[in-house]
């Protein structure tokens, strides 16, 4: 409780509602470690919009709606820009030193800046050719071996990902540095949820004997990001020093010189490419997948689709980036696989190192932060229901429904550095497999949809049928190939 002072009197505010808990240890052990979104917008119905977890010292505030979250984390931004300090994954596994997980302060500033210069909405237009060349070369991927979609996609993601920052050509899914960059994304991913190690909790537990079950797998971790972040780093500084390096960000990044010393520039930079390697793949490449699962179950959204870009490209070319203001259905498909299952539930969460009072209810300080973004779009709504995958719901002016693009991307100062090129990434990609196949269930398949439940959430394996449209789809994919700069 706080002690509010009104004129003479002294008001205890409550903390917001939560489930009952256990004397000490509270009711923070109520929390799962996987999927803890479906709990708190089950609890959103009963207990409210603003919901507080706490035992074992510690203190989690969840909030299910996006008004509360623009009034914390964007308007009261100085408060909530801090990142909870994750003994497993930030300490003893060392990610406390990129930028996703930084503390909001002078090193977190120098990385934004770094990642801003290479991320921000002009400067992405630049990499418009280069989305649409791997596009291109995803797709003939697709011809070839359309039951290997998942490989695809992912190789898509990621190659964006290494050649922008690293100038890195990559043309197997099976790369070491896609398989390594995916068994890293993995740990992490479990990691980062919040309570996700009972050392996290208790933080103390980090002083227990090194073969002890967590102790294991954060050395194992540990050396996986050391790996992720350095491999790629001294390759092209090698390449730089031979003067064989392409343009890359990274070769830009480390010709700034002169301002700042040497080694804390190459920190910086070490740790700003690597956080964009890490937070830009799996985050595009588990939209793109929803996406595709989608438009197996939704043949006749697929075909409204379909229907507006071949009215917009007609036959002698593949959709580019250029063409996305000419193509507000299939924005809105896009809108809709944000909204229909976004690809991090509880974006990431944030802590707040000060008490505050809101809507009448203490939030006390030392709180972990989680915005439920899934809660905000599961938001029930009288005419589009929220469990159906209905881009029109995007296109009626008078529906009040929010763009997700102002909430899945996150918030106030820590939103996505990568949103413009995101987008981008996701349109190439969403038209190109629009023009050319069309995906259907298995015959005999159910196909029902289901999700990861780690950080980032993707469709777990399903079988979908991928048809080209036509020859003359298949022909045009290949000419464009022809024509690939990568
Ligand atoms: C569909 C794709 C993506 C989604 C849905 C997404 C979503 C998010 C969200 C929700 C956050 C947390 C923001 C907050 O705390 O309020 C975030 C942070 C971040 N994202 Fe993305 N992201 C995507 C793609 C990318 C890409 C392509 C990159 C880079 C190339 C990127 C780099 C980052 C980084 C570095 C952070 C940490 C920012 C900070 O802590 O200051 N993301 N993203």
């Amino acid at each position: 409780f706080l002690l509010h002072k009104r004129g003479q009197q002294s008001i205890r505010l409550p903390f917001p509602p939560g489930p009952p808990g256990l004397p000490l240890i509270g009711n923070i052990l109520t929390i799962p470690a996987k999927g803890a979104w479906l709990l708190f917008s089950e609890l959103h119905t009963h207990l409210g919009s603003l919901l507080f977890f706490h035992g074992l010292g510690n203190n989690i505030l969840v909030l299910n709606e996006l008004t509360i979250i623009n009034d914390l984390l964007d308007k009261n931004g100085e408060i909530y820009a801090h990142r909870p300090i994750l003994t497993v994954l930030g300490e003893l596994m060392g990610l406390n030193r990129s930028m996703p997980l930084l503390p909001y302060g002078k090193e977190w500033r120098s990385q934004r800046r770094l990642v801003h210069s290479a991320l921000s909405n002009t400067a992405v237009v630049k990499y418009r050719r280069l989305q649409e060349d791997l596009t291109s070369q995803m797709l003939l991927d697709l011809v070839e071996k359309p039951e290997d979609f998942f490989a695809h996609v992912r190789l898509y993601a990621e190659r964006i990902i290494l050649m922008i920052t690293y100038g890195l050509p990559i043309n197997v899914a099976d790369n070491e540095y896609i398989t390594h960059a995916e068994a890293t994304m993995h740990v992490i991913g479990e990691a980062m949820v919040p309570g996700a190690f009972l050392c996290d909790l208790i933080p103390w537990m980090r002083y227990l004997p090194s073969w002890i079950s967590f102790q294991v797998k954060a050395a194992e971790g540990r050396s996986m990001i050391e790996n992720m972040v350095q491999k790629p780093f001294d390759h092209v500084k090698q390449n730089i020093a031979e003067q064989t390096a392409g343009p890359s960000l990274m070769h830009d990044l480390l010709n700034i010189g002169g301002l700042e010393d040497r080694t804390s520039l190459e920190h910086s930079v070490k740790w700003a490419t690597g956080s964009m390697y890490g937070a830009g793949g799996e985050t595009t490449y588990a939209t793109i997948l929803t996406f595709m699962l989608a438009m197996a179950l939704n043949p006749d959204k697929q075909e409204l689709s379909q229907a507006e870009v071949d009215r917009v490209v007609g036959s002698d070319r593949l959709p580019t980036v250029a063409d996305m203001s000419d193509m507000p259905y299939v924005v809105a498909v896009i809108k809709e696989t944000l909204r229909w299952h976004p690809a991090l539930p509880l974006g990431i969460a944030r802590y707040t190192q000060q008490d505050s009072i809101y809507k009448g209810y203490h939030l006390p300080r030392n709180s972990v932060v989680i915005p439920n973004i899934w809660s905000i779009c599961q938001q029930p709504h009288t005419k589009y229901d929220a469990k159906c995958f209905i881009p029109e719901r995007f296109l009626d002016r008078n529906s009040g429904v929010i763009d997700p693009t102002t909430y899945v991307f996150g918030f106030g100062r820590r939103i996505c550095p990568g949103k413009a090129l995101a987008e981008n990434s996701l349109f190439a990609a969403v038209a190109g497999i629009l023009a050319t196949f069309t995906m259907s269930r298995v015959p005999g398949d159910k196909l029902v949809p289901k999700f990861g439940q780690a950080l980032v959430s993707y469709p777990e394996p399903f079988r979908c049928k991928i048809r080209p449209r036509s020859e003359s789809k298949v022909l045009l994919v290949q000419n464009r190939v022809a024509q690939c700069k990568v």
